[in-house]
């Protein structure tokens, strides 16, 4: 009786010491008491939590560490989507006129830098309302996509490609002449004539003018000239590239 008492009492304290043991090791946050604050226990309790604040917080550290470094990926991830997001166009993943501003700021600081041409051109898909009225919007939203597609296979990488609103676009071309740029544009012209869009029998063709950024013109500027040059392919029959 006695012995059974006696190991009774033994299996108790250890399993009160390996419950004690078992708590949270992150325990500072959450802890009614501050940090260092003894509970109000036996002498035995309050040296067990003295061993368990010099021990394990080192431990408790590297779990706050890792936790907050994998928080801050997440966050850097969101910040980087939502950067994205501002910049580009959702439908086609062309930029937006948020992302285009930035970009051309970039593109003439370059081009005054390094004295190269800087051209612009303006992309009018010809009859898209037309498009839209017998096939419906769902194929002219697919028909937008296919041009931007078709467009960035066309064009070098280095041009910078901006759905400016509705069936709009504007193309950047650095470090290219006018008359670059316009056989650029019209080699693009040529690879969109040649391929339907898919699922569709039917081939876009767009009107565009193409202009080379003068010393000392603002981007609105350079857009007022292409937007008068585009005017006039529309007026000479549409699916034609006109200067400005
Ligand atoms: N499906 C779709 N249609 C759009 C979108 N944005 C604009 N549009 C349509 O584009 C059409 C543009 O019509 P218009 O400005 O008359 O131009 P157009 O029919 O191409 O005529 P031209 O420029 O003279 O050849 C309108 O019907 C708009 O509703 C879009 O995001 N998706």
């Amino acid at each position: 009786m006695f012995k059974h008492d006696h190991s009774s009492l033994v299996h108790s304290s250890r399993r009160a010491s390996r419950r004690f043991h078992r708590r949270p090791t992150l325990p500072a946050l959450a802890s009614a008491q501050p940090p260092g604050c003894l509970p109000a226990a036996s002498g035995r309790a309050q040296h067990a939590h003295v061993r368990r604040f010099d021990t394990r917080k080192p431990e408790a550290t590297a779990l706050e560490l890792l936790a907050a470094e994998l928080r801050i990926g997440d966050l850097e991830r969101a910040l980087s989507e939502a950067r994205e997001a501002a910049h580009t166009d959702a439908l086609t993943g062309a930029l937006n006129r948020h992302g285009f501003a930035e970009a051309y700021q970039r593109e003439t600081a370059r081009s005054r830098r390094n004295n190269s041409p800087l051209a612009l051109a303006l992309i009018d898909l010809d009859d898209f309302k037309r498009l839209n009225d017998t096939l419906g919007h769902q194929v002219g939203d697919e028909a937008l996509v296919h041009l931007v597609r078709v467009m960035r296979s066309a064009l070098r990488p280095s041009d910078i490609l901006c759905r400016f609103g509705g069936e709009e676009f504007v193309v950047l071309l650095p470090e290219t002449a006018l008359s670059q740029a316009i056989n650029a544009i019209a080699r693009f012209q040529r690879q969109l004539a040649a391929q339907a869009i898919p699922g569709q029998e039917i081939v876009l063709t767009f009107s565009a003018g193409v202009v080379v950024q003068q010393s000392g013109e603002s981007l609105e500027q350079s857009i007022l000239r292409a937007d008068v040059a585009t005017y006039a392919a529309k007026r000479a029959g549409k699916n034609c590239v006109v200067t400005g």
